[in-house]
């Protein structure tokens, strides 16, 4: 491709996940990083490094970064052209206030093209229950002409951004959303599949944290590999029952980003989901674990989740024994034998 050609990208927000889908378009697109922290941008145009959430992972000299949100901004707002677009890389607690101001911006210098959005965080809004589509949609409902969609799927940040395989589904209801998603990442190391299904691609994002912080407490007992097969089946289940619930459709939760995200969250130790229900199976308090500021969705999101549950009476009998260790003190060990100690039904 040369320069004329090229799509351009804006990546908001340069956490792990963020930076890696910079580093993934950097290579079909002109793409800018927007980091709220100046001494990150910086770091990242000069050094082509992010200490912070990559550290040891080179970044390529063609990504640009910057601290300068309107920059960010008017990087993909000024081409004309129809496959521009800005990927959303915070997470559900960020995405109201990076929606609206990004709204806000975008009613003041409006996008001569067609923009595309694409937010990339998985979970429920902790207070509200709501789903990042719903964030979103309100945010920008008086832009009717943005092109919306989420991008999912198993992708852990650190293998993207080493260049390894991955395949991922962006879900939007327009084609040139669709579009713009595969013109910036679809090539030799990753895979877009397209679906129109976002309901059911959202709540598979938002369930497998919670599934994942299961497995990692089963793991963390040494209660055998059995167990954490029954968990990963048992958690597709209850991941499929509310999300149909919500709208989703079922054959979306044997996809990428229902059992794909699932199994690698539930058995990757990249995961750190994963790691929080280890870390608990080892006795260590959720406060210290969390400490550092680690982004685990799974516990932000599994109280949300349950509530929508009892909403739709819906059974979700993992979930609410994840709640019950993480905000209630139950003990990890009492949290199994109950969930083993109950009637038995059909499959
Ligand atoms: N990491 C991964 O492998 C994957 C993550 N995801 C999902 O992507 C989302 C982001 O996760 P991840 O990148 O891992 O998280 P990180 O903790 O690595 O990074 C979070 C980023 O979001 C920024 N941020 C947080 N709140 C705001 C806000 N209000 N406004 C602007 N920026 C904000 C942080 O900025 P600052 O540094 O200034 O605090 C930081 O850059 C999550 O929902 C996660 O589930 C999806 C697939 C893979
Ligand atoms: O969403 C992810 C992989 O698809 C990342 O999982 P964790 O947030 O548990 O690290």
């Amino acid at each position: 491709m040369n320069g004329q050609q090229r799509p351009r990208v804006s990546v908001l927000g340069a956490g792990s996940w963020g930076t890696a889908l910079a580093v993934l378009a950097s290579a079909r697109a002109d793409t800018l990083l927007w980091a709220r922290n100046p001494d990150l941008a910086q770091s990242i145009a000069h050094d082509h490094a992010n200490p912070r959430y990559l550290p040891n992972t080179p970044l390529p000299q063609a990504l640009n970064a910057t601290a300068d949100f309107q920059q960010a901004i008017d990087h993909v707002c000024n081409t004309g052209r129809d496959d521009s677009l800005i990927i959303l890389g915070v997470p559900v607690v960020g995405l109201h206030s990076l929606c609206h101001k990004l709204a806000q911006s975008l009613a003041a210098t409006p996008p001569r093209g067609k923009l595309s959005i694409v937010w990339t965080c998985k979970g429920f809004q902790p207070d509200s229950g709501l789903l990042p589509q719903q964030i979103a949609q309100q945010a920008f409902a008086s832009l009717p002409e943005l092109g919306l969609g989420v991008l999912s799927g198993p992708s852990f940040a650190l293998e993207v951004a080493q260049g390894l395989p991955v395949a991922l589904t962006v879900a939007t209801r327009h084609d040139w959303t669709a579009q713009a998603a595969i013109k910036a990442l679809h090539g030799s190391s990753a895979r877009i599949y397209t679906s129109t299904d976002i309901i059911g691609v959202e709540v598979g994002g938002a369930l497998k944290n919670v599934m994942a912080i299961a497995c990692g407490i089963s793991d963390g007992l040494k209660l055998g590999t059995n167990a954490r097969a029954a968990l990963i089946t048992r958690g597709l289940a209850e991941m499929q029952r509310l999300g149909q619930a919500l709208g989703g459709q079922a054959a979306t939760f044997a996809g990428l980003t229902g059992l794909g995200d699932l199994v690698l969250t539930a058995t990757g130790d990249l995961s750190r989901n994963r790691q929080v229900g280890i870390a608990l199976a080892q006795g260590k308090g959720l406060d210290d674990i969390l400490a550092g500021g680690l982004t685990a969705e799974g516990v932000r999101c599994a109280r949300a989740a349950l509530a929508l549950g009892r909403q739709h009476q819906i059974n979700l009998p993992i979930t609410e024994a994840v709640c019950k260790v993480l905000f209630d003190g139950m003990a990890p060990g009492r949290a199994v034998t109950d969930l083993l100690a109950r009637e038995a039904g059909p499959e």
